[in-house]
């Protein structure tokens, strides 16, 4: 298989796999090895994760990895705001895929809580993420071909605040005028100081849009991934 060609600034490492269930074997290795680091040098480590359709290949080979998984928490980088039963639902992903085999045993904290929307629900989902192992020990985004990471929406009103790399908040309502329903996220400034950042992507669309991104690297407004692409990252890609 050819490579995709891409451009990158220094410090930006790359795994680029044939298929989907190799790149996702790949970055279970990857994640597992660094939690396995952090365990052996802290208390507790903890591991935020994306939803969407991309990352299930990941969860279940992380799944049956051999670690410490009681001292391991657990995070959505962001929740539409739905009951877990519903099939939008990320942490319904999770608890399938991820919370299962020997990662059972890991401590999920829970960003969808009691309310209506995600502006209700956001003192308890601060309040349920105040034990949460902090700074981040690994960071693993999705992005879609909108430019979007985690639920930080182009076209979210609050995206500035969100994005503000000196916000003292953890989460944000978001209500992204591109989707239909209202989503919570960790913001920006809660994301950025993750010791290991991984972006995970999926297909050749997937490859474009990075591409787009990375010719603008400085409008993370416009492209909210692109406060991402930073010396640090490492990028798992397959077609
Ligand atoms: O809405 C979301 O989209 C992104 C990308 O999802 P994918 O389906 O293209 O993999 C995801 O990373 C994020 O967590 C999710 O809520």
């Amino acid at each position: 298989m050819k490579m995709p060609d891409l451009a990158l600034p220094a410090g930006i490492d790359t795994c680029f796999g044939a298929s989907p269930q190799e790149v996702a074997e790949r970055l279970a290795n990857t994640v597992a090895g660094f939690l396995q680091a952090r365990l052996e040098a802290a208390p507790r480590a903890s591991l935020a994760v994306s939803g969407g359709s991309t990352p299930a290949l990941f969860f279940q080979a992380l799944s049956v990895k051999d670690l410490d998984w009681g001292r391991v928490d657990i995070v959505l980088v962001d929740e539409r705001w739905v009951d877990e039963a519903d099939p939008a639902s990320n942490t319904r992903l999770v608890k399938q895929t991820l919370l299962q085999n020997k990662a059972a045993a890991a401590q999920f904290f829970s960003l969808k809580q009691p309310g209506k929307t995600p502006q209700e629900g956001l003192d308890a989902a601060e309040a349920e993420i105040a034990e949460l192992t902090q700074p981040l020990d690994v960071l693993v985004l999705g992005m879609g071909n909108d430019g979007h990471t985690a639920s930080l929406f182009p076209d979210a009103p609050g995206i500035e605040a969100a994005m503000d790399p000196g916000s003292r908040q953890s989460l944000a309502a978001m209500a992204p005028l591109s989707q239909a329903q209202p989503r919570i996220t960790l913001t920006y400034a809660m994301m950025r100081t993750a010791r290991l950042a991984i972006l995970h992507l999926k297909g050749n669309d997937k490859m474009e849009t990075l591409k787009r991104a990375l010719e603008q690297p400085d409008d993370s407004l416009a492209m909210p991934v692109r406060g991402f692409l930073k010396p640090g990252l490492s990028i798992f890609w397959s077609p």
